[in-house]
């Protein structure tokens, strides 16, 4: 089987075509994410992207994490797929709508003058704040800046749903964030029913932040697409920031925006292709 290797900022990718038979009609793919992610027996990547035909938009993708469970969402990913299928003609446009778990994303190719592809600004569409809507469980209403008890702990976190869920967790010094310790417990915490992605923050201006993340499904990875958009909604949301924020990730920085006329939250970063290859299935 083809595949491409990309990256978003470190947030790293397998990508398949699978627009037509045989690979359409697989149904093991969750088994082969697993296989293929593997940094030592497989390819290595954070999360396995397919691309598939749509009746409701230009193209449907499945994103799946390396340990094979499928989120909704996907920022850095979504990214490096709009990248891959312009680039090979399988959307002949700029602006590419995209079935996804979480409705239709819309990124947009940015290009220079000579037409190369310098990077991709995504309409990530509104974030989700109730509390049934992340899914969190409490009294309904938004999660900011709430109490939550992990083990011991009394944690204070700000909920925010991008499509997929975000714990964000304000610190001090993000070199000491315990991003490996905590992060794995509030991604099981019994409050989060769908489990959850965990950010670790430290507001440096109202229009920087600092931020590592622990993911759902894939652990501590470089960037998170889904991630920043929610860093900067609950950091607006607790009076931390302004409303166009550079988010400064371990994989370098995302342009986010959420706007208030519209209250859609748009992404701009790069999306880069590393190596194509054949894996055997
Ligand atoms: N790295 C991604 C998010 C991938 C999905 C996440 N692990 C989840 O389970 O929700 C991004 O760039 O948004």
């Amino acid at each position: 089987m083809e595949f491409v290797k990309m990256h978003g900022l470190g947030n790293d990718f397998i990508i398949v075509n699978a627009m037509e038979p045989p690979l359409l009609d697989r149904t093991d793919w969750e088994e082969i994410a697993v296989r293929m992610c593997d940094r030592h027996y497989g390819i290595g990547g954070d999360g396995l992207i397919l691309v598939f035909p749509s009746d409701k938009a230009d193209i449907r993708w499945r994103i799946l994490n390396s340990d094979g469970s499928e989120p909704e969402m996907c920022g850095n990913g979504i990214r490096c797929l709009a990248r891959y299928v312009y680039e090979r003609g399988i959307v002949a446009k700029r602006r590419i709508e995209v079935d996804t778990l979480a409705g239709i994303i819309i990124p947009e190719i940015i290009t220079d003058e000579a037409g190369a592809v310098t990077g991709v600004c995504v309409d990530m569409g509104e974030p989700r704040l109730q509390r049934h809507q992340i899914p969190m469980v409490g009294p309904e209403g938004p999660a900011v800046n709430q109490e939550l008890a992990v083990g011991d702990e009394a944690v204070r976190v700000t909920a925010v749903s991008m499509g997929n869920p975000h714990c964000l967790i304000y610190v001090n010094d993000i070199d000491q964030a315990p991003v490996t310790t905590l992060g794995p417990k509030v991604e099981v915490h019994p409050a989060f029913p769908a489990k959850t992605n965990v950010e670790f923050v430290q507001v440096v201006s109202p229009d920087e932040v600092q931020m590592r993340v622990w993911e759902r499904g894939a652990g501590p990875t470089l960037a998170c697409g889904t991630g920043a958009c929610a860093t900067v909604v609950g950091s607006v949301l607790n009076g931390y920031t302004d409303r166009k924020v550079t988010v400064h990730l371990a994989g370098g920085p995302l342009h986010i925006e959420w706007r208030e006329e519209n209250n859609r939250v748009y992404m701009t970063g790069p999306a880069v292709e590393v190596f194509r290859g054949d894996f055997p299935l």
